[in-house]
């Protein structure tokens, strides 16, 4: 229960300025529509009952001119505060949403679809707009006018102050009951844009291979599955909606009927009261009634208002935080010297219960030394180089660097030390020289780009380029080839210059040329390094200071290439096949 509106109430606390402007706002407008009533009232009696001339009300009808021009001023003024705290509010959402998924740890950042968090960050925030620029000040008004008005109308009739007494309980009973129903819907529609969003950029970013398989079709019809979802979703809530406005206005009608009944016969049967009163009464009534229906649409709406704040709140509650400042300053003393010793202490991990598990053993890599994992496809190699990096969180067992434990504490402290150079590294759309710079964490001068690109054997590249460092390439722009992003993920990694390099080679075969550059590269990049290698080519695994086979997920030897070959018949037989395939 504490955590459904700890997002709202967090806003709240924060525009707390803004909440008491709304209180004074919403008394003053209660003082200017029961002023405003009073004076209709008195005019209509002077210039009806008693014919008084129209020249001896004016002062009066000016008064009332001005006092509505007041009222109006005021609900304008009330919306307009509204609208300020909705704006507040959704800034600041939007910015909790953006820092904790540039902060989260990266297990937690690498769980769910892009595009389900998306939809939160942009419509679910949104959506949070009708709590803050509708419920807010509409509820501040029904928390103060209506007494206002049912005072006022006990002092001038009782009976008609107890009718609405009676009836007026009818209208929150009504919203309550419907809101519940709301939320409830309004969760269930944000979880099916969310899926919708989802499966619509899988879509988008899958189609070259869909129409390759023939499958286009297939998921058009997965789409229109997921979009009839969220129309339903939201046709659910329109109907809420609707009969909450007839139910409402039916309770409305009937109630100013029940009075404006008890009026006329206490005015004209019983004649124990004077027009004035009854008339003032009669226009009380309707403002009274009008105020408490409003706050009811504002209810709903506000409902669906926290069904969206809900998603956004459980998105933050569940992205896992990283390291802390403190903790962080405290923690950089502890994981030097680099390059470290890693060591891996009876790892376990597992994708989903019943799955493929990894049990690692006990490992340990010396400062700088030079690693690589070898065996069958499937057997846990990239596994083991995720739980390395940081990318997947063990089960059980610890990985320690230089006999620190490893936790979602350091990591931005490791990730600063380590480069993962994959086989398929992001390429980010912008110019070539932007997308090499990303790989230091500070400014970096043009020069210092080229030379990094120089080393990394991408300066060739660039140079047949007409914009040369400045071409386009990612999203929109040109496309690379598979050894020209491996040698941008080198570039970026000696601009980092790091202590850790993890490395999974690629399987795809590379013409000679590309091969040695990037061969050099790397053995440049990892003098100073501890490297750890996911290894397809026998060039790499002869050359290693240690070799960790894997088989079925778990560590079933590890040596030097010569040891190996005689020790474990499997070894001797990969290395065959390698050769046989001309990778040596
Ligand atoms: N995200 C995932 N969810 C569930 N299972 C996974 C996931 N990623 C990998 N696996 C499974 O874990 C096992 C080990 O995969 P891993 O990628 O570590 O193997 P590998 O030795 O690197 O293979 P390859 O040489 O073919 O890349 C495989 O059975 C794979 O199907």
């Amino acid at each position: 229960m504490k955590r459904k509106t700890s997002l709202i109430a967090k806003q709240l606390s924060a525009q707390r300025k803004r909440l008491v402007f709304l209180a004074v706002i919403s008394l003053a407008l209660g003082a200017a529509i029961v002023s405003q009533a009073a004076l209709l009232a008195e005019a209509v009696q002077r210039l009806f009952v008693e014919s008084a001339s129209f020249s001896s009300v004016a002062m009066l009808l000016g008064i009332l001119l001005c006092v509505m021009a007041v009222r109006t001023l005021l609900s304008y003024g009330n919306g307009k505060v509204g609208l300020h705290m909705a704006a507040a509010a959704k800034t600041n959402m939007r910015a909790a949403v953006l820092q904790n998924m540039t902060h989260a740890s990266m297990p937690s950042a690498l769980c769910g679809q892009t595009g389900g968090k998306v939809s939160i960050a942009l419509d679910a925030v949104d959506e949070a707009d009708g709590y803050f620029s509708q419920y807010m000040p509409r509820m501040a008004e029904a928390a103060v006018i209506p007494i206002m008005i049912l005072a006022v109308t006990f002092v001038q009739h009782a009976n008609s102050a107890l009718i609405m007494l009676f009836t007026a309980p009818f209208i929150p009973l009504f919203m309550i009951l419907a809101g519940l129903k709301t939320k409830n819907k309004a969760e269930e529609k944000y979880a099916q844009l969310a899926d919708f969003s989802g499966t619509f950029l899988d879509s988008l970013q899958g189609l070259v291979t869909l129409k390759l398989f023939g499958r286009a079709r297939r998921q058009q019809q997965e789409i229109e599955r997921s979009s009839l979802g969220y129309r339903d979703a939201t046709m659910a809530i329109l109907r809420i909606a609707f009969t909450n406005t007839f139910m409402l206005e039916s309770i409305v009608m009937l109630s100013i009927g029940i009075v404006a009944l008890e009026l006329a016969i206490q005015l004209l049967v019983f004649k124990s009261m004077t027009f004035h009163t009854a008339f003032l009464v009669l226009l009380l009534v309707p403002e009274f009634y009008s105020l408490l229906k409003n706050s009811g649409t504002a209810f709903h709406s506000g409902r669906t208002s926290m069904g969206a704040i809900r998603k956004v709140e459980n998105m933050l509650a569940e992205t896992i935080g990283a390291a802390q400042p403190d903790e962080f300053m405290a923690s950089q003393t502890k994981l030097l010297p680099m390059p470290p010793s890693i060591e891996l202490d009876n790892v376990t991990f597992r994708y989903a219960p019943d799955s493929f598990e990894l049990k690692a053993g006990r490992i340990s890599v010396k400062p700088g030394e030079h690693i690589a994992i070898v065996g069958a496809s499937g057997s846990g190699k990239t596994t083991l180089l995720h739980l390395i990096a940081g990318l997947l969180k063990p089960a059980s067992g610890t990985i320690r660097v230089n006999g620190t434990p490893l936790s979602q504490q350091y990591e931005s402290l490791w990730f600063e030390r380590v480069s993962y150079i994959t086989q398929h590294p992001y390429i980010f759309a912008g110019t070539f020289a932007e997308n090499i710079a990303i790989g230091a964490r500070r400014n970096v001068t043009r020069a210092e780009i080229e030379q990094a690109a120089e080393e990394a054997g991408l300066a060739e590249v660039a140079a047949q380029l007409e914009q040369g460092f400045d071409t386009y390439v990612g999203e929109g722009g040109r496309g690379l080839s598979g050894g020209e992003k491996q040698r941008l993920a080198l570039a970026r990694a000696f601009l980092k210059r790091p202590a850790v390099i993890l490395f999974d080679e690629p399987t795809v075969g590379l013409d000679l040329h590309t091969e040695r550059v990037l061969q050099r590269a790397i053995a440049a990049l990892a003098k100073t390094a501890t490297m750890i290698t996911v290894a397809h080519r026998l060039y790499t695994i002869r050359h290693a200071d240690n070799i960790w086979f894997m088989e079925h997920g778990a560590l079933a030897a590890s040596g030097r290439h010569d040891e190996l070959m005689e020790s474990l018949p499997q070894y001797a037989e990969m290395v065959d096949v390698q050769r046989k395939g001309g990778l040596a």
